[in-house]
């Protein structure tokens, strides 16, 4: 578990002091994919770099696994960075030294095993990440998603209970990042990690984590599971991640000449796959025409959010019909 209380950051630049952190409180409970969401300078990566002392906060505390550990030093920071993976955008690779010695190399930091260990160690972590073959190869040999993977690799391979990822898959391409996504859901998975992450994109938070916190110039401004906060945002910083992740943009909806109310239908789980809409639409009478619509997933949960134009006499029945099958509805202002 990692918990902040009103833990805060401001930076001196030039003599001044410039706030990047107000406090914050929050936990992050073992196990769960944490996301953190936010625009360029909001404060993402200062917040990450609390968790393990690359940046100490300038008030509150912050704890790892119940221990405060805002004043680590020496031999107590060491335990606790060992215990913190961390992966990076740009890879961070060692150019000159081969995959396996890059993934080597934070347990021959650590010291105490013997290079026959470290060797088979580098082997299962390889098979994790899905590249023993490439043991031999150089960094610049591998594609930015292969890359990224040695990155993992090497993050994993003190054990650590916690990996702290900092917009690893903003260099990837939409195919390579869903994988590398995929990748670190199977970890999370498997080796039951927490996992923190840093992104601007909507997409990422929605593909693989558990809980979202939205950063705002220093501020959380929203937190809660990622199905909550995506199907039903709050904050306008929020709305707009949202819109952009649904490709519209972050304008109320425009649509001249269309009659009716408009309403936002929101399905999850089962739902979202059963024919509730055409049944109502027989037993009421009401009449609609689809505006926008999606299914996807949330992580694993399908859903749907469907904008409609509805009109009719018994529009108020309908409505109640389709809230009564456990689907969400919000009317849209036009
Ligand atoms: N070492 C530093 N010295 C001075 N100011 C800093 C330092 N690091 C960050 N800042 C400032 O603190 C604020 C938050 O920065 P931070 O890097 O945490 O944001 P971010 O959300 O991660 O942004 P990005 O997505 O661009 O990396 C910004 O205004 C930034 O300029």
């Amino acid at each position: 578990m990692i918990r902040f209380s009103a833990a805060s950051k401001s930076y001196r630049v030039n003599g001044s002091t410039v706030p990047a952190l107000h406090p914050v409180d929050l936990t992050i409970e073992a196990g769960e994919v944490f996301g953190i969401i936010g625009h360029s300078g909001a404060g993402k990566s200062t917040l990450l770099r609390l968790i393990n002392l690359l940046e100490r906060p300038t008030a509150g505390r912050v704890f790892v696994d119940g221990r405060d550990v805002t004043d680590a030093q020496g031999a107590e920071l060491r335990r606790l960075r060992a215990g913190i993976g961390m992966i990076f955008q740009h890879f961070n690779l060692l150019s000159s030294r081969s995959v396996a010695d890059n993934v080597a190399f934070p347990l021959r930091l650590q010291g105490g095993m013997a290079e026959s260990a470290v060797a088979e160690r580098v082997a299962e972590l390889l098979g994790l990440v899905g590249l023993s073959a490439h043991a031999d190869k150089y960094p610049a040999q591998l594609s930015g998603g292969q890359k990224q993977r040695v990155g993992i690799a090497r993050a994993l391979a003190t054990r650590p209970s916690i990996l702290l990822c900092d917009e690893a898959t903003s260099a990837l391409d939409p195919q390579t990042t869903a994988s590398v996504l995929e990748l670190l859901a199977d970890i999370n998975r498997r080796l039951g990690l927490t996992i923190v992450l840093i992104t601007h994109e909507m997409d990422v938070i929605r593909r693989v984590c558990d809980r979202v916190a939205v950063l705002d110039a220093g501020h959380v401004v929203e937190m809660g599971s990622v199905a909550d906060v995506f199907l039903h945002p709050h904050h306008p910083t929020t709305r707009r991640f949202v819109a952009e992740a649904d490709h519209r943009e972050g304008r109320g909806p425009e649509f001249p000449g269309v009659s009716g109310r408009l309403f936002r239908l929101s399905f999850r789980g089962d739902a979202t796959y059963s024919p509730l809409l055409s049944r109502v639409v027989r037993d009421t009478g009401v009449e609609y025409n689809l505006l926008s619509g999606r299914v996807d997933r949330i992580k694993d949960e399908p859903y749907g959010q469907l904008t409609l134009a509805m009109h009719g006499e018994r529009l108020d029945d309908a409505l109640a019909q389709i809230r009564a099958a456990g689907v969400d509805i919000e009317e849209v202002n036009r």
